[in-house]
């Protein structure tokens, strides 16, 4: 593909964008998408210069090429660069929180084993073959990857981050994959299309202020019989339970709601889904989420009761999450 992802007098160039649109029937948000990542462009953060250097000071990779193994997502290929200088070069892009990955001989030990919740997808056996997908809050584009992989006719990851963006492109400016597009906008720059067969929303619901408005906007963005995986922190609770903490949740300051799986059940229908299945809850472990070297901020580990890991520090349940795979009615 024709893939103008960086050139040097203008390093966000997002011109690919109309040719990927027009070749998965995108087009009608094309105008407008374009327009917000416009815009998004005009209004520069300070790191930017510093993250756009960061992937310039890449080295070049012969033969690169990324596959998902089953414990990260791997770029290998041939480079001249020493491990220690190219462990340096990806440190420019801390903190690193969805993967792992390993980029050629350097693992980056992310603070999530992303893949851990991509088992539980996998678990639940959704068909992504020849979809067109879009994935809310996509991070650094973890999840992009194995979806990809699973022959998506195309994957759209959206995440507001300008370091997600610059760590999704440490990857994608060698794998080139012509069926991913990550935009750096948030869900409410998204024109309300119909255009998405699967819509992923994966740890966001918790984050919006109205879940229910977050369940009717992906219901706009599905073609009809579109489905939906919503991924989720919910109460262990069996009964009809709503918390809506006060101050921070986990040490988390913007959590809304956390509903039991029965509410959220109650929340889908509500809006128009029926459910098809849903995972196990899975309660949040100190292998999945922790501080690493490549995310040395405060994780899981600091934010639950030193004496009693059932709670956070707040006093609240402990993190546990649920996977709902839905579909419009
Ligand atoms: N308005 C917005 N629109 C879209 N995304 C947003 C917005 N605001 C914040 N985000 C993004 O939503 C993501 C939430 S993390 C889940 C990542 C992945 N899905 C995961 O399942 O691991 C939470 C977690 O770690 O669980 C962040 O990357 C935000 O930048």
């Amino acid at each position: 593909m024709t893939n103008q992802l960086m050139s040097p007098s203008n390093p966000i160039d997002f011109t690919y964008l109309s040719d990927f649109f027009n070749r998965h029937r995108l087009n009608h948000a094309s105008r407008l998408i374009l327009a917000a990542l416009h815009e998004k462009c005009q209004r520069q953060h300070g790191d930017l210069p510093r993250w756009q250097q960061a992937l310039n000071d890449l080295p070049s990779i012969n033969q690169a090429w990324l596959k998902v193994t089953d414990n990260a997502i791997n770029l290998t290929g041939a480079s001249q660069t020493s491990t220690t200088e190219l462990r340096e070069k990806l440190m420019a892009f801390k903190p690193w929180r969805k993967g792992p990955f390993r980029f050629l001989e350097i693992d980056i030990d992310t603070e999530w084993d992303s893949l851990a919740k991509w088992q539980r997808i996998l678990d639940l056996d959704i068909d992504f073959n020849n979809k067109t997908v879009l994935d809310i809050g996509c991070g650094n584009g973890a999840f992009l990857w194995p979806i990809a992989e699973k022959k998506a006719k195309c994957v759209v990851g959206i995440d507001p981050m300008w370091l997600f963006y610059h760590q999704f492109m440490v990857f994608q400016r060698y794998a080139k994959c012509p069926s991913i597009a990550f935009l750096p906008l948030g869900i409410e720059q998204i024109p309300t299309l119909a255009l998405f067969d699967t819509v992923l929303s994966m740890g966001v619901l918790y984050h919006r202020k109205s879940p229910l408005d977050h369940l009717l906007h992906i219901k706009q963005l599905l073609k009809p019989n579109g489905e939906l995986i919503l991924e989720t922190i919910v109460l262990p609770d069996r009964q009809n339970t709503l918390l809506t903490p006060k101050d921070r949740y986990a040490g988390m300051r913007n959590v809304w709601m956390i509903p039991s799986v029965s509410v959220l059940i109650d929340w889908l229908l509500k809006t128009g889904f029926s459910v098809i299945q849903h995972s196990p809850l899975c309660k949040t472990t100190l292998d999945e989420q922790r501080q690493t070297p490549w995310m040395d901020f405060y994780s899981l580990n600091q934010f639950l009761d030193k004496h009693n890991d059932a709670l956070t520090v707040e006093g609240h349940p402990a993190p546990y999450r649920v996977i709902i795979h839905a579909k419009i009615d």
